[in-house]
C-alpha cells in the first residue's frame, strides 16, 4: 500500500471531476501498474468493473483501441467484452475488435427481454462471434447482474456445437453446482472455465476453474497469485490463508454495500491512480465509505498474508 499517500492526493481529483468523460490518458500508466505492481498481464475491458453496458458503442471502441495499443508487447491477453442489448450493436463492436487484434472477445446475455431461452441466445451469441471468427469467444455469465440465469452447462452444448470459436466460460456466479457441471464437461480440457466471484476463487479452482477474472485482481493481484501458486502446488493451506485475507477485505467492504463505484474508490486508493466517478445510474461511493475503507486497507497492510 505504498501507493496510498499519492492516492490521497488524487483522491480530490477523482471526486471533483465533473464531466463524466473517459480519461483514456491514464490507460498506459494503468497497464504498467497492473503489471508491475500485481503481476497482472491478461485484462478485460468494457465489462461490469468498467461499466461497458453504461458507454457508447463509440467510446467502447475507443477504450478498446487504447487497451491494445498500450497493452502492445506488454500484456499477454486483452480480451474485450462486445456484449449488447442489439444484435447489431454487439456484432460492429466484435468486428471492430478482430480489426484491432485482441486476443479474445467476450459476450453478455442481452438482457432487457428476460424470458430468452437457450437457444435463442446461444443463436445471438453465434451471431456476434461469427463476426470475429478466427477470435476466441466466451460466454460471460453474471445472472446477479443480467437476470438471465440460464445454467451455463446447459449452454455449452449449444456452444461447442454451434460456435465455431467458442473458447470458454466467464462465470461471476455463486452456483458452484453449475460450475462444477460445467467443468466435467471439460474434462479433456477443451475450453476455458474462467472463474468471476473473487471471495470463492479457491473453491472454483478445486471445481475445475482454468483461470479467473474479476475486479479484485486490480489491487489484490498478487495475494490472488499467491492463491494460485499455492493451490497449483497442492498447499491447500496457504492458499486458504491467501483466500482468507481476500475474503477479509471483501467481507468488510460487502457489508458496507460493494458495487462499481466502490469498487473504482478501491482501484484509486490502491493504484494511485484516479478511476473517476462512475457514469450515472450509478453515484459515486460516499466519503463516509472512503475513510472506512482507506482504515481497512491500512489496518491489512499488517497483515501477515496481504502483499498490499
Ligand atoms: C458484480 C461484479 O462486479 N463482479 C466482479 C467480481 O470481481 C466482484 O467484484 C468480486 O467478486 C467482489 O464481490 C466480477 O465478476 C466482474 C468482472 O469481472 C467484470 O468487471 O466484468
Amino acid at each position: 500500500m505504498k501507493q496510498l499517500g499519492l492516492a490521497t492526493e488524487r483522491e480530490e481529483t477523482w471526486l471533483r471531476q465533473e464531466n463524466k468523460e473517459i480519461n483514456f490518458s491514464v490507460i498506459g500508466q494503468y497497464v504498467d501498474y497492473l503489471i508491475n505492481e500485481q503481476g497482472v498481464k491478461n485484462v478485460f475491458v468494457n465489462g461490469t468493473t468498467g461499466e461497458g453496458m453504461s458507454l457508447s458503442i463509440q467510446e467502447r471502441k475507443q477504450l478498446a483501441e487504447e487497451w491494445v495499443a498500450k497493452g502492445k508487447d506488454k500484456l499477454d491477453h486483452v480480451i474485450v467484452h462486445v456484449g449488447a442489448l442489439s444484435l447489431p450493436e454487439s456484432k460492429e463492436l466484435a468486428r471492430h475488435a478482430a480489426g484491432i487484434g485482441v486476443d479474445g472477445i467476450a459476450v453478455i446475455a442481452p438482457s432487457f427481454f428476460k424470458s430468452v431461452n437457450k437457444d435463442g441466445l446461444v443463436a445471438f451469441l453465434g451471431e456476434v462471434a461469427s463476426q470475429a471468427p478466427g477470435i476466441p469467444f466466451y460466454y460471460y455469465h453474471i445472472p446477479r447482474l443480467t437476470g438471465i440465469k440460464i445454467c451455463v452447462e446447459e449452454l455449452l452444448d449449444g456452444m461447442m456445437e454451434q460456435i465455431p470459436s467458442f473458447k470458454g466460460v466467464k462465470f461471476s456466479d455463486t452456483d458452484l453446482l453449475d460450475f462444477g457441471r460445467c467443468a466435467k464437461k471439460n474434462d479433456k480440457g477443451q475450453f476455458s472455465l474462467l472463474y468471476g466471484v473473487d471471495e470463492q476463487l479457491l473453491c472454483a479452482l478445486a471445481m475445475g476453474a482454468t483461470g479467473a477474472v474479476g475486479s479484485t485482481y486490480n489491487y489484490f493481484g498478487k495475494t490472488n497469485h499467491l492463491v494460485l501458486e499455492a493451490f497449483a502446488g497442492a498447499d491447500l493451506n496457504s492458499a486458504q490463508k491467501y483466500q482468507f485475507c481476500v475474503q477479509e477485505f471483501l467481507s468488510f467492504v460487502i457489508a458496507q454495500g460493494f458495487g462499481v463505484p466502490q469498487i473504482k474508490v478501491v482501484m484509486s486508493l490502491v493504484s494511485g491512480i484516479p478511476m473517476g466517478p462512475p457514469r450515472l445510474p450509478l453515484s459515486s461511493a460516499s466519503e463516509e465509505f472512503v475513510l472506512k475503507v482507506k482504515a481497512k486497507l491500512e489496518s491489512l497492510k499488517n497483515c501477515p498474508n496481504s502483499l498490499l
